[in-house]
């Protein structure tokens, strides 16, 4: 290969097929290209280690094996960055411990505050049948599968409006306080040190009225952010709903994005935030997530190739000034050996 072709960085690529459809595009590729990134596609059925090299790992799948395997490939390139580490990713698989690191996070001198609903975590079904475990919780409660794995399993909710309607749940789950929020959700998406918001529609609320005659006690939903765009329903929030509502303040949602960053120690993920009709300036964080799906991200092509760019720029310089210190390192003790041979 000529020196002129040789590529500023290598970065290996280990997805799902759904996620490698939708995150690997062309234009993806020849963005990165052209400022001297390669993105090569990882075969998760061979060792890392024997692939590459690679000046940084990309991933987003799951497993001991593949944790494994990135130990491996540590062991052996310890200088190349693995993005993002899976010890701080497991965090977001529990639904409780996702949210845990929320209440960690302290930002001042701001009119807006933020936290999550009132939620509780139910292992077994007799708790789930003991009034005293949910007794303290608001109905509706949203049940969510405790274990957020990217399973279909795992995204699939019931909007529970009764006591009685409980037992038709199977633990382990966490029971959330539903809150109204005018049926549109925030998604804010955050890229290494870059962050952006967006609106997506959500659950509509429920009045006192709706309480009152809902006919069904449970209501069963799955990913509703990511319906269709020819349901009727959908139609109906992008015309009431999307267009008016108020973005929350930008410097807000940074303030939060960067204290997630660094008490969770990722890079890659977003979280969705809704507005509590309550209060016009409290937000809820309901949820987090791994690598999301960032080609729904307009531009998300520029935005990428710039943080693969700051990581192995990052890294470069890291490396010249470890090379500096290790010289500097080695000059020292020359010259004290010289010193030593000349008293
Ligand atoms: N506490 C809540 N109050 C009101 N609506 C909620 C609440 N929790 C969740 N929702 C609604 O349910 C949807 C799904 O919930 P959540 O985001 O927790 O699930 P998920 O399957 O992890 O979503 P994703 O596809 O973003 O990973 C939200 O987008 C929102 O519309
Ligand atoms: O489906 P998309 O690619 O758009 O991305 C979705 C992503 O699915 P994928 O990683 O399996 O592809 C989901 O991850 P898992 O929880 O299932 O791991 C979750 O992060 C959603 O929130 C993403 O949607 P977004 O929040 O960005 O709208
Ligand atoms: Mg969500
Ligand atoms: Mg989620």
């Amino acid at each position: 290969m000529e020196e002129e072709d040789k590529p500023l960085g290598v970065i290996g690529y280990a997805l799902a097929p759904k996620k490698q459809n939708s995150f690997i595009r062309k234009s993806l590729l020849s963005l990165a290209k052209s400022r001297g990134i390669e993105l090569v596609r990882v075969d998760s059925a061979k060792p890392l280690a024997d692939q590459g090299p690679f000046d940084c790992v990309l991933h987003k799948l799951y497993g001991e094996d593949w944790k494994r395997q990135l130990q491996d490939f540590h062991a052996r390139f310890p200088r190349a960055a693995i993005l993002d580490a899976p010890d701080a990713i497991e965090r977001l698989h529990n639904r409780i411990s996702m949210l845990q690191v929320v209440s960690e996070l302290k930002i001042d001198d701001r009119v807006e505050s933020f936290g999550i609903p009132k939620q509780i975590v139910i292992y077994d079904k007799a708790t789930l049948l003991d009034p005293q475990a949910w007794d303290s919780l608001k109905f509706p409660v949203i049940a969510k599968p405790l274990v957020a794995d990217g399973s279909a399993k795992s995204h699939k909710m019931a909007l529970v409006f009764t006591r009685d309607a409980l037992n038709k749940l199977k633990p382990p789950i966490v029971l959330q306080e539903f809150v109204n929020h005018g049926g549109v959700i925030f998604k804010v998406y955050v890229v290494g040190d870059h962050v952006r918001c967006v609106k997506r529609k959500s659950l509509p609320d429920v009045s006192e009225e709706d309480k009152s005659v809902v006919s069904e006690d449970l209501m069963s939903f799955s990913q509703v952010s990511n319906m269709a765009p020819h349901d009727a329903v959908n139609r109906y929030y992008e015309l009431m709903h999307l267009d008016d509502t108020e973005m929350p303040p930008y410097a807000f949602v940074v303030d939060i994005a960067r204290g997630l960053r660094r008490a969770l120690r990722l890079n890659l993920f977003n979280f969705d935030v809704i507005r509590d009709a309550r209060f016009g300036n409290r937000y809820l964080i309901i949820d987090i997530n791994y690598f999301p799906g960032y080609a729904k991200m307009p531009g998300y092509e520029a935005v990428l190739t710039q943080f693969f760019c700051d990581v192995i720029f990052n890294k470069q310089e890291k490396q010249e000034q470890q090379q500096q210190q290790e010289s500097q390192q080695q000059q020292e003790s020359e010259n004290g050996k010289i010193n030593d041979e000349s008293l």
